[in-house]
């Protein structure tokens, strides 16, 4: 049995359909994040899981028990989840003791009192009980915050873009230290964001959505190397596609001469594979193109933006189509220049040329 579970799941306001037919399966333990563009339905669908939505067609089910559908909805409080939210939403004139132990107030005093002190441990901030939010770090916050959402051991946890207000820089650790937390504690949890490296760092599996549908729910790995449509591609890193005609199961032709693959290549959707001599347009990735000043290939660079370590280059081959390539940030071009390339491509993701 699932710990939660959606089947055809839709959801509207007013006329306009936001939810679209959703299916998802969680199983206890694991932690899923929804990953999509703005509007396309993430915070929408977590609020119906959480109870805060209606929805107007299928059913969402935890631990096996039907809490909404059509004509039925468990009250938001009755179903055992734990919330965390983008502002953290903690009680500003409670400390941080006491804020955990907010959902937990029922709870005799000493086990309370234990309960609180175990998840300070969990959560690395031992020794701030007393403290209030304003005297804490924004990451000391989200942690405090997670703290309370475990602390009466809820079936499922969600969690709403929780790192949007941290930093950049911090955001991927503490995503990692979340997860972390997450699994010490053995807790099931949804998280909705928009960063693709936040919900890598975060997710078992991860769903990606557009316009209310789910395109795919699949493992990080999945999703990067195997994406379903070329909005998946598109979405979950970067790349460009090229035309290229499949010559046998593992070579394809492209511009850049023939590139050959390490496994059969597979056609993205239905995961047959592609069939010789058909055309399909062919996903490069970044790290697809290398830089090599001894190959004969050359690209016009057209956009470089400097990452520290590498510059993504943004290069126009002979055709006018562009690729990009990732390269150690010694090698600093300048826009206009020609510089050798070379395809060096583990896995090949084709695409049926419409
Ligand atoms: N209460 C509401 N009434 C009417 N329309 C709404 C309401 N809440 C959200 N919507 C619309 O539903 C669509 C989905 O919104 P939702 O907040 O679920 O998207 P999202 O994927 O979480 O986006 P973001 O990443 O920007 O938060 C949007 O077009 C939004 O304008």
């Amino acid at each position: 049995m699932f710990r939660l579970e959606l089947k055809a799941v839709v959801q509207r306001y007013g006329a306009r359909t936001v939810v679209n037919g959703v299916d998802l399966s969680l199983a206890a333990g694991r932690i899923a994040c929804l990953l999509g563009p703005s509007g396309c339905g993430k915070t929408t669908l977590l609020r119906c899981i959480a109870g805060f939505e209606p929805i107007a067609g299928g059913e969402i089910c935890i631990d096996g028990k039907r809490v909404s559908a059509p004509d039925h909805r468990v009250a938001a409080e009755a179903r055992q989840i734990g919330m965390v939210f983008q502002d953290y939403a903690l009680f500003p004139h409670l400390d941080v003791s006491r804020n955990i132990a907010f959902g937990i107030r029922a709870l005799p005093a000493e086990a309370r009192a234990a309960r609180v002190a175990e998840l300070l441990q969990l959560v690395g901030l031992q020794g701030y009980g007393a403290a209030y939010p304003h005297e804490l770090s924004g990451g000391q916050q989200q942690r405090v915050a997670l703290a309370r959402a475990l602390a009466p051991r809820p079936q499922l946890v969600l969690l709403d873009e929780p790192f949007s207000s941290l930093d950049v820089d911090l955001r991927e650790r503490i995503a990692a230290e979340v997860r972390d937390i997450l699994k010490r504690e053995g807790a099931t949890a949804l998280l909705v964001t928009h960063d693709q490296h936040e919900a890598f760092a975060m997710a078992d599996e991860v769903g990606v959505m557009a316009e209310g549908t789910l395109r795919q729910w699949d493992t990080p790995y999945n999703i990067y190397h195997r994406p379903r449509d070329r909005f998946v591609a598109d979405f979950v890193g970067q790349g460009a596609f090229l035309p290229g005609r499949v010559v046998d199961a593992r070579s394809v032709d492209i511009e850049l001469g023939r590139l050959r693959a390490a496994e059969p290549i597979v056609c993205s959707r239905d995961g047959a594979l592609c069939e010789i001599d058909s055309q399909v347009d062919l996903l490069l990735r970044p790290d697809d193109v290398v830089h090599d000043d001894a190959s004969d290939l050359r690209a016009e660079v057209v956009q470089k933006a400097f990452r520290g370590a590498d510059i993504l280059y943004t290069l126009r081959l002979a055709s006018g189509r562009e690729v990009l390539s990732l390269v150690p940030s010694h090698h600093n071009h300048a826009l206009g220049e020609l510089i050798g390339i070379r395809l060096d491509a583990d896995h090949v993701i084709a695409f049926r040329s419409d």
